[in-house]
């Protein structure tokens, strides 16, 4: 992303979501955006996944304009998105299919991305069968059907309990792991962004600007302890703090 800036709407009532923006990610880096609430990460993401135009700057793939949506860019949302209708395997066949992969490349396909991420044995059944973090699951396979040079992740796991978060969380490396997918990832928690991350990005209040942009000192493979060990608190205190700061400049400025 290059000097990004985002401003919704017009004269009085305009908004600037985002400013002034420069973010790269490195081939197969896991890159978390944390910061206040309205700061403008999903904006940003919505820019990536070629959803929103930006006013100012530009967003590149590989070195091409991002103008539109593209199955090189595979997305998942907080709010479940797989199709009710579609069993596990249709979920995961629909973009092969319209790719225009015949029917029995896409039943390969699906077979092997199913059994690689544990998921055979859910293969025929439909989603409101299926838990949250399943959904979720699906909802990754899916997008990692698409061979995406990019996987763009807005609070995928925002709904989940505690529990189930964390065992998505791990799961989500594994997958990462062996896909060696870039990650472009949105979250709230801080422990989240500091545990699956190679580097994480705190945005300022509104309009969003990256405020820092930190690696994150642990080995891989990772496990959920590490984010207590002296490095790991250190960046969540960190984080914290400036995340604190800039969630107490937001509310006073509605407050003002
Ligand atoms: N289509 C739109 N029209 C007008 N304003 C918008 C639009 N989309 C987003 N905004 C505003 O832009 C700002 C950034 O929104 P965005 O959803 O990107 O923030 P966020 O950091 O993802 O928030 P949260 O963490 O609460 O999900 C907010 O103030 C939001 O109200």
């Amino acid at each position: 992303m290059e000097q990004i800036g985002i401003r919704f709407g017009a004269g009085a009532k305009a908004v600037d979501a985002v400013r002034g923006v420069d973010l790269s990610l490195a081939a197969g880096e896991f890159v978390s955006i944390v910061g206040p609430s309205g700061c403008g990460k999903s904006t940003l993401l919505n820019v990536v996944a070629g959803f929103t135009r930006p006013t100012e700057g530009r967003a590149l793939l590989d070195g091409e304009a991002i103008t539109g949506p593209g199955p090189d860019r595979g997305v998942v949302f907080q709010q479940y998105s797989l199709f009710p209708w579609l069993t596990v395997r249709g979920n995961v066949e629909y973009g092969l299919r319209v790719r225009g992969l015949p029917r029995a490349e896409r039943a390969a396909m699906a077979y092997d991305l199913l059994a690689r991420c544990g998921l055979s044995a859910f293969a025929s059944h439909h989603p409101e069968q299926l838990s949250g973090g399943m959904r979720q699951r699906v909802g990754i396979v899916r997008a990692l059907a698409n061979e995406p040079r990019v996987l763009l992740l807005d609070e995928p796991f925002g709904a989940l309990d505690a529990q189930t978060r964390e065992v998505m969380q791990a799961l989500l490396l594994d997958i990462w792991q062996r896909f060696r997918t870039t990650v472009l990832f949105i979250t709230h928690d801080i422990e989240e962004a500091v545990f699956l991350s190679d580097r994480v990005c705190a945005m300022s209040a509104r309009p969003g600007r990256i405020l820092a942009d930190l690696p994150v000192p642990l080995p891989r493979p990772r496990d959920h302890g590490m984010t207590r060990t002296s490095d790991g608190a250190r960046l969540v205190g960190e984080l914290r703090s400036l995340i604190r700061a800039q969630s107490l400049a937001a509310f006073d400025s509605t407050l003002a």
